[in-house]
């Protein structure tokens, strides 16, 4: 639909865009990205014709923009511009009505019901009817905005350049605002092309993505494409790390910080550990990176407070989430701050170990009972018995991601090999059991210090996760075991 070919232009004698081509299909979105003077503003001047290209082709639907007069082209194409002159005191109404401009004979003489129910629709669509009236000065820069938006809707023009539209929006309104021109785009078969500055927001709206340095495009593509983070931190000379949106398959970057400011030190050891009938606690004085199946604060986090509390057998697990907030908090901690197991196990029968090493030390917390061992390779329907086996990891060191789920693995190996050794069945199969079937694991780590990138039995740590999680199963399982004699 909008096709531009080998676009170069700038002001006076200086180039500011060079060679720049891209297309954009019926009813898509297109994000241009860089940094601040690359030269979005001047390249989508120069897709508007308001500065004109010093060589190169801008088309829309295979005719070249400079065919069309300047209304035939602005009924095409609309435009919103990065800075808006408002001094003039119109209404919103009127604002948004000045979009109907190229569908005039005439200044409002010809006013139509499709210019009216234009405008209707654009500010029911942007929200803000319900000020219509109110003159735009005596808006916010947010409500302004949302004002011009509505402005280049209202022209029903096939194309749509937009220079930072959710400037000076809040969270909600730049998703209400980005959700809308989605929706017209898809709805209106509309051709999208918008600068944004939040590649998060571009990545998540974008069905493709232009990123520009000094003029030039360095990387043009499907967003999982172009937001990588060596690109990125090239452009835009900044440190980034690229993970996954929680819910889409796009591609999200959190800014890293230049300096890491005073880290305090700190260093996890066992004393630190207590283990009383309620339950096993660990304190840390500051955050741990933490990757965990606890029943609060699950999955990836950062985590002070660790607790792995006592409940009894005929424990209601329904309620579980509701109940042990209420429990972390009842014994002044935060559940915000806080990572929460539980077991049927005798928690005083935690065993608590602290293993040295090259980077540092190791700290594993164990507890197990096995009245409920499943062997997973036979797992069926079952009555749950009494036993979980919890098991944690600590680690005075900085771990990778790799680290983090190596360790797990690591970790759960070791634990199989504890049941085998001590003969642990499954007592449905009579087979040896694997685990329990409500086993939880965590790995934290203080991020300080040595990195160190895998935890495999053929790294240190992995040797150390898998014989210190061994001896601590064992023990656990011979502890729980003496205390079912009595
Ligand atoms: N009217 C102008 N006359 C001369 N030079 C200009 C003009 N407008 C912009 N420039 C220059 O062109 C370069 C690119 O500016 P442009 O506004 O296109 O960048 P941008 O990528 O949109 O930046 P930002 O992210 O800051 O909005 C800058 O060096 C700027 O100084």
């Amino acid at each position: 639909m909008l096709k531009i070919t080998e676009l170069t232009g700038g002001y006076g004698d200086k180039n500011i865009v060079e060679s720049v081509s891209f297309e954009v299909p019926k009813g898509s979105l297109l994000g241009i990205l860089g940094p601040n003077g690359s030269g979005k503003s001047t390249m989508l001047k120069l897709v508007s014709g308001v500065l004109p290209a010093k060589s190169g082709h801008v088309e829309i639907a295979g005719q070249a923009i400079g065919s069309f007069g300047a209304k035939e082209l602005a009924k095409k194409m609309a435009v919103l511009p990065q800075l808006h002159a408002h001094a003039f005191a119109h209404t919103v109404r009127e604002t948004v009505s000045l979009g109907r401009y190229p569908h005039q004979s005439g200044w409002f003489s010809s006013w139509s019901d499709e210019d009216e129910a234009a405008v209707v629709e654009a500010l029911d669509l942007m929200a803000i009817r319900h000020y219509e009236n109110t003159p735009i000065d005596q808006l916010s820069g947010g409500e302004q905005q949302r004002v011009f938006v509505a402005q280049a809707l209202a022209q029903h023009a096939q194309v749509l350049l937009l220079d930072e539209p959710t400037n000076h929006l809040d969270i909600n309104h730049q998703r209400e605002l980005l959700d809308t021109i989605k929706k017209q785009a898809i709805e209106k078969e509309l051709t999208v092309v918008s600068i944004f500055h939040d590649i998060n927001l571009a990545s998540m709206y974008c069905d493709q993505l232009l990123l520009l340095d000094k003029g030039r495009v360095v990387r043009i593509g499907e967003p999982h494409e172009v937001v990588r983070e060596s690109d990125i931190e090239t452009v835009y000379h900044a440190r980034v790390s690229n993970h996954p949106h929680p819910e889409l398959p796009k591609p999200q970057i959190t800014l890293l910080p230049g300096v890491k400011g005073l880290l305090e030190e700190s260093v996890i050891r066992a004393e630190a550990f207590s283990a009383s009938a309620e339950m096993v606690l660990y304190e840390s004085p500051v955050p741990l990176k933490t990757v965990s199946s606890a029943v609060i604060n699950a999955g990836a986090g950062w985590f002070r407070t660790f607790i792995n509390r006592h409940v009894d057998m005929d424990y209601n697990i329904d309620d579980s989430l509701s109940d042990m907030t209420r429990f972390i908090e009842s014994r002044g901690f935060k559940p915000t701050d806080t990572v929460g197991m539980m077991t049927a196990v005798k928690t005083e029968h935690a065993v608590v170990k602290e293993f040295p090493a090259s980077f540092g030390s190791v700290v594993i917390a164990v507890t197990a009972g096995v009245g409920n061992a499943v062997d997973v390779s036979k797992a069926a329907e079952r009555l749950l018995g009494v036993g979980t086996i919890n098991t944690w990891i600590f680690v005075n060191g900085t771990l990778s991601d790799e680290a983090f789920i190596q360790a797990m693995i690591t970790a759960t190996e070791a634990k199989t090999k504890a049941l085998h050794q001590e003969g642990v069945k499954d007592p449905l199969t009579g087979t040896i059991a694997t685990g329990t079937s409500t086993d939880s694991c965590l790995v934290a780590a203080t991020q300080r210090g040595d990195t160190l990138p895998y935890a495999g039995p053929i790294t240190e740590l992995g040797s150390l996760i898998g014989t210190g999680v061994f001896e601590c199963t064992v023990e656990a399982i011979a502890l729980y075991r003496e205390a079912k004699k009595q």
